[in-house]
């Protein structure tokens, strides 16, 4: 689906939208329910990623494809390899067969764990047999994605001997870490985090509870890029949210106000209001906790005329795409002058957006997600526009009830 779309009529926005769960939140909390039946989840998430998630858990044998979804990749590895009786193939797209996990095979392989690769060494498919785990202590390094941690984690509370892990490197990705932490506590597993050591003790049951899940804070960052973009005097609500978020991506609250955006939280909602139109000529940050918000921020930059060094983006290369090589493409083809290295991005002060360009979206949700707020400032085409319902399927529909013009060509 290829589809064009055009400036609102009217720059100043008031309007509300409910965004489904986290992903993050939901398929956490959906591994956490397969192991202890008696958990309750609210606000699930309606993404591609949370289905495969919910669809995949309910397999004991055969394939698992869980398509681009990298955290039910993950998570489901460690799930699976814990689990006895069990026997799956776990595969995914042609992008998630690129994307590493042979450090958490290794870790799992050191606990005792019993994985082979289907196809190529260090990488999906990989057939996994179900195994009683009861070793309780592995290292394995944390600067490459803190999802092979959070995989560790959420089935550690179940085995027989809880789960010491020590962390090699720079831990990346932090905030999800905690919130994988954050969750566990929620249904009353011990934990500590401390340095590069964290120790979750084992629990065989956990009391009736019903865990909430926020809504998503990274479908959020789209709308705080379109208030930027926006006149002052924009107002758009956004719900359900808390002021004590467990996503790391809620920094955007502090980030937009360098754009002018103010963040207010009320009764679950939050109202981003656009109070200024005085901003830097220059802008940087350091992301590498909050690393799927880096191409909303530097679209952001380019429709404002503004410069940008983002930093810590250094596991952006293994993401749905190559996401540093896509966004340079990308700027490039709208008159952006961008340089990468491995790890960072700079974008020039672009006065000049030129039009009617074809966003190309690369199988990446973000990169169709995070180029669409550009239609306040010209007309645009995204390529495999559906590449959204990754993580918000409703994406489209509700951009047209801002009344930026879609339509299908
Ligand atoms: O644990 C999670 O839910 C996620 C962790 C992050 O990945 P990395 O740890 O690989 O950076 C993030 O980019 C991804 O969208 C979701
Ligand atoms: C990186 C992402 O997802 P995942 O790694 O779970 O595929 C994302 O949603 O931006």
């Amino acid at each position: 689906m290829r589809l064009q779309l055009s400036i609102p009529q009217e720059k100043t926005i008031k309007k509300s939208i409910q965004i489904t769960g986290s992903k993050s939140e939901t398929n956490r909390s959906l591994l956490l329910q397969a192991l202890y039946p008696n958990l309750k989840i609210e606000n699930l998430s309606n993404s591609d990623d949370g289905v495969v998630m919910q669809q995949g858990l309910k397999k004991t044998t055969g394939e698992v494809d869980i398509h681009h979804a990298g955290t039910a990749m993950r998570f489901l590895t460690g799930y699976f390899a814990s689990q006895e009786g069990k026997e799956v193939v776990l595969t995914g797209s042609q992008r998630m067969q690129e994307r590493p996990i042979k450090i958490l095979v290794e870790a799992l392989r050191e606990l005792g764990a019993e994985i082979d690769y289907v196809k190529n060494e260090g990488y999906p498919p990989i057939k996994i047999t179900g195994k009683k785990l009861v070793k309780n202590q592995v290292s394995l390094p944390a600067n490459i994605s803190s999802q092979y941690i959070s995989s560790l984690l959420l089935i550690a509370p179940s085995l027989e001997n809880g789960l010491e892990l020590e962390l090699v490197g720079k831990i990346t990705s932090v905030p999800y870490i905690k919130m994988t932490l954050a969750l566990l506590e929620q249904i009353g597993v011990q934990t500590s985090f401390e340095g590069n050591h964290i120790k979750v003790h084992p629990q065989s049951e956990v009391e009736d509870t019903t865990l909430v899940v926020e809504s998503d804070w990274s479908s959020a960052s789209y709308f705080y890029s379109i208030v930027a973009l926006c006149n002052v005097g924009t107002e758009i609500q956004l719900s359900s949210y808390k002021s004590n978020s467990l996503q790391g991506d809620s920094v955007l609250a502090k980030i937009y106000t360098d754009f002018g955006v103010e963040t207010t939280f009320l009764d679950n909602t939050i109202t981003l209001t656009k109070v200024s139109d005085k901003i830097p000529s220059h802008v940087e940050y350091e992301l590498s906790n909050a690393p799927d918000i880096a191409q909303t921020i530097t679209v952001t930059c380019l429709g404002l005329g503004i410069g940008c060094h983002l930093a810590g983006l250094h596991t952006l290369p293994i993401k749905e795409t190559d996401r540093l090589a896509a966004l340079k493409t990308e700027l490039a083809k709208l008159g952006g002058h961008v340089t990468i290295d491995a790890e960072s991005l700079t974008l020039q002060a672009t006065k000049t957006i030129i039009p009617d360009v074809a966003i190309d979206t690369y199988n990446d949700h973000r990169m169709a997600m995070a180029f669409a707020p550009l239609a306040l400032r010209t007309t645009l085409f995204v390529n495999d526009a559906g590449v959204v319902s990754k993580s918000y399927p409703d994406f489209w529909k509700d951009l047209t009830t801002l009344g930026i013009g879609i339509q299908e060509v």
